[in-house]
């Protein structure tokens, strides 16, 4: 973000659900973060809501806590002192309507009024209605709406709607962070910066796709949410599949957020379904057991806090999907994400077809592919997997796979990598949509996903086990196997 541009409208950020738990590790930071930068307009306000009394030096302390747990490094005090100006706390219950006429002394008539919503989403539409009895919305008006939108195509449409009744499709931004994530954004820059993978972005170059997204976490004394939602609708109808339609989009026409919108539709419209029919051959859920991570015991799903002992909810979540359109007929990709894997790790591996003709058939009888490894989290950065000849004298050739690595952290050596919220939170300020959901994106991928969950719903059969520290069950090595290829670890 060196090179970015101040926020150029003074605004009022509204954080409705600030004592919450998202509001304290990410967005609080983040904005610190933003300020330290200089990139908040310095007539901008925080404005932290929620139900219960506080005076603003309660507020204040609160939120210094957020910073000092949060932050890893030192805080700055002269950023501090600034941050702390901006922040105004309004009590209000977000049920009751006439709470919100406390905004109109929180607001600067002039102002961009940007409403973060980190709250459950069936508050949504109450906090939309009090906001719009109390006259708060103008065309300026934004509202940054937090996952989950829904469980289902038909729940998201609901939360769609009632937030539709309030506000244009323009005023409205869906989060989803993983379009925050620096490499996520180096990944529109790798595919049409550069000439080289423009024209190597096809069937006919490429054999298949690898995204994987392994979390050493389990799920974080979050029982209640986590296992009505699984893997699935987790991890998958939102990130996965927005990594792969920046993956497998066509070039957009330039860089606007329809015009990048548009092209991701159109992958999520191309995908092939997946119902009873298919499930088997191109699907496996697992659920962790108790294991070892690192050299410690950790319990199993089923032993997590709060947990059912009977629930059949997915932990791990492995998928053949193929894009039915001309550029990918014929190329899987294969995703792949699971709790309380060995390690933490997010990439997308493009596998790319053998040379026509192999004239190293003597000593090689089918050679390495190339593979470029787009390295999402840790490790930012970007690898090429090559065959290189070993140097020496003597008739015949002796070949290496070697790489070309290119570490974010040694090419970059003085650019902190922002977190994926400061970027968001930054961007919805500015006004730029593009790293945000659009409505027809969000209910596409239900669309999607819907018919694998209805699927396994429909076979009734319990997850397969692995234990925590693994990769995943065996089933999901035969998944990749069976078409005669094999997982990157
Ligand atoms: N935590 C995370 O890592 C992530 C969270 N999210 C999503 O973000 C949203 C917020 O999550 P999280 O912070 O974890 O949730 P929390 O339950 O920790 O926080 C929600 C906040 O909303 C407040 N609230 C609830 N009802 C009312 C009301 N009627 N009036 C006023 N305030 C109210 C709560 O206030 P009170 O403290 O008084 O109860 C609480 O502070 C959720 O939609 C979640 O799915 C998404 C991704 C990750
Ligand atoms: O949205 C979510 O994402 C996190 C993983 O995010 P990451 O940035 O750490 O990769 C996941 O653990 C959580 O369950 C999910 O709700």
């Amino acid at each position: 973000m060196g090179n970015s541009i101040a926020v150029t409208q003074a605004c009022d950020f509204i954080l409705f659900g600030t004592k919450g738990d998202l509001a304290r590790r990410k967005l609080l930071p983040a904005l610190y973060q933003l300020d330290k930068s200089e990139l908040l307009n310095p007539a901008s306000r925080i404005v932290g809501v929620a139900r219960n009394d506080m005076s603003y030096d309660e507020f204040k302390q609160l939120v210094e806590k957020a910073l000092n747990e949060f932050i890893k490094e030192d805080l700055c005090d002269e950023t501090l002192a600034r941050f702390y100006q901006r922040l105004d706390y309004v009590q209000v219950n977000m049920a009751e309507s006439e709470d919100y006429a406390r905004f109109h002394q929180a607001v600067h008539p002039d102002h961009v009024m940007v409403n973060y919503f980190s709250t459950p989403p069936a508050l949504f539409g109450d906090i939309c209605k009090g906001l719009a009895d109390n006259k708060l919305i103008k065309e300026n008006t934004r509202v940054v709406l937090e996952k989950p939108i829904g469980f289902s195509l038909t729940s998201s449409k609901v939360i769609n709607d009632v937030v539709a009744q309030y506000f244009q499709e323009n005023q409205i931004y869906r989060i989803d962070h993983y379009l925050g994530k620096e490499t996520v954004q180096n990944l529109v820059a790798l595919r049409f910066a550069n000439s080289l993978f423009a024209s190597k972005w096809d069937n006919r170059t490429i054999d298949h796709v690898q995204i994987s997204v392994a979390e050493e976490v389990g799920i974080e004394g979050r029982w209640d949410y986590f296992d009505k939602a699984g893997q699935m609708r987790d991890m998958i109808q939102n990130h996965l599949l927005q990594v792969l339609t920046l993956v497998a989009m066509d070039p957009p026409v330039n860089l606007d957020a329809d015009s990048i919108r548009d092209e991701k539709v159109k992958v999520l419209k191309s995908l092939r379904r997946i119902n009873e029919e298919n499930i088997h051959d191109t699907t496996v859920r697992g659920q962790y057991t108790k294991g070892f991570l690192k050299g410690n015991e950790v319990p199993g799903y089923l032993e997590e806090e709060g947990a059912n002992l009977d629930s059949n909810s997915e932990t791990f979540v492995a998928i053949r999907v193929d894009i039915d359109n001309w550029r990918w007929a014929g190329v899987p990709f294969y995703l792949r994400s699971g709790k309380r894997m060995p390690a933490k790790s997010s990439e997308i591996v493009v596998h790319f077809k053998n040379p026509p003709h192999n004239l190293y058939r003597d000593s090689y009888r089918n050679l390495p592919p190339n593979k470029l490894t787009i390295r999402l989290q840790p490790h930012e950065g970007v690898d090429i997997q090559m065959m290189n000849k070993v140097p020496g004298l003597g008739q015949s050739t002796r070949l290496q796979t070697t790489k070309l690595d290119l570490s974010f952290s040694d090419t970059f050596k003085n650019q902190r990598i922002a977190e994926a919220y400061e970027r968001l939170l930054y961007e919805a300020m500015l006004g730029n949509q593009a790293l945000f959901v659009r409505r027809d994106e969000v209910e596409e991928a239900w669309k999607w996903c819907d018919g694998i969950i209805n699927a396994w719903a429909e076979t009734d059969e319990a997850p397969k086990s692995y234990p925590a520290g693994s990769w995943g069950p065996v089933a999901s090595v035969a998944l990749i196997t069976k078409d005669g290829r094999s997982w990157d670890e």
